[in-house]
């Protein structure tokens, strides 16, 4: 890939106490691209979003937007970066503020972000929006999160995401909290922003199954350290860390439905246990075009 990247962790770290959160971390987002970056339950994957949602400073290492350290950003330039790195994240019961209606919640970044606007014109964005959510603007603008299901409410997460012309979003196990059945949905929409709107996208999860239907590269991330990274399918298809392998080995046929896999990965921490892994050791499988060769 030769286009420059619109977001970058360069060698980043992040220490609580004597706990490296974050080490040494260096990726990058491309605009039409999903990066999935997986590992299990405390491996450092909400830390490397934190530090993009600039809610951690680096240690060490820096953030950089196209090309420009953010620890050097002056107020516009962080004003600029907010509304072009949006989240979405797992909870859509509780990122939604049950006392104000679905066009509230829309409204509210037009009117921040795009101050320009007349009531009439905000008025079609939302609905706009909301279409583009696939999701009807009469039947849902006047009601409340409580009145929508899971997976309605996750789409109004990434609607509200989308209504400041986003690049970046950064999704945080976007289905882990949804029905199966609507999971599929909340995807195939991720991947309709990425193709038509060309964002950004970075996909969180424990997951491999649906890091494999969204994302073209995959990072695993293991005790705060990124130690495979690569093209979905090379990575998939020959594996070099054995952490990554204990990864697959819960998914034994990769082509099998995402919802089954899910469960079957949830009991990776019992499989991790049992198996005595060796230290994270870094292993690069080639020459990748979306990260920096590990120091
Ligand atoms: N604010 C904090 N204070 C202290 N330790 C932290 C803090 N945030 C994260 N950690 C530690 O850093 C490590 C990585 O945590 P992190 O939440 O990034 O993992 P994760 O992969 O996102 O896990 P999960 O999937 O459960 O959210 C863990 O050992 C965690 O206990």
């Amino acid at each position: 890939m030769t286009d420059a990247p619109i977001l970058a962790l360069d060698n980043v770290s992040k220490v609580f106490g004597e706990v490296y959160a974050a080490r040494a971390v260096s990726f990058a987002l491309h605009s039409g691209r999903t990066l999935a970056l997986v590992g299990e339950s405390g491996s450092g994957k909400t830390t490397a979003a934190r530090l993009i949602m600039r809610e951690y400073t680096p240690d060490q290492g820096q953030l950089l937007f196209r090309g420009a350290p953010m620890g050097r950003a002056d107020g516009k330039a962080l004003k600029a970066y907010r509304s072009s790195v949006q989240m979405v994240f797992q909870d859509p019961f509780a990122s939604l503020n049950p006392a104000h209606t679905i066009h509230y919640h829309l409204d509210r970044p037009l009117r921040l972000h795009q101050r320009n606007l007349t009531r009439a014109q905000r008025r079609a964005a939302v609905e706009e929006l909301l279409q583009r959510v696939k999701l009807d603007p009469a039947q849902l603008m006047a009601k409340f999160p409580h009145e929508l299901s899971g997976g309605q409410r996750q789409r109004i997460s990434i609607a509200r995401a989308l209504a400041v012309n986003p690049q970046v979003i950064v999704a945080d196990e976007p289905t882990s909290m949804l029905d199966v059945s609507v999971r599929l949905g909340i995807l195939n929409l991720l991947n309709d922003m990425k193709a038509q709107l060309g964002l950004a996208l970075l996909y969180i999860t424990h997951d491999i199954a649906t890091a494999r239907y969204v994302a073209e590269d995959i990072m695993v991330m293991y005790a705060g350290q990124i130690v495979e990274w690569g093209d979905m399918e090379a990575v998939l298809g020959n594996p070099q860390h054995p952490y990554t392998r204990l990864l697959l080995s819960a998914v034994p046929d990769p082509d099998k439905r995402f919802s089954e896999a899910g469960e079957e990965l949830s009991q990776i921490e019992t499989i991790r246990r049992q198996s005595a892994l060796p230290q994270p050791e870094i292993v690069r499988i080639a020459d990748n075009h979306f990260i920096r060769p590990m120091p």
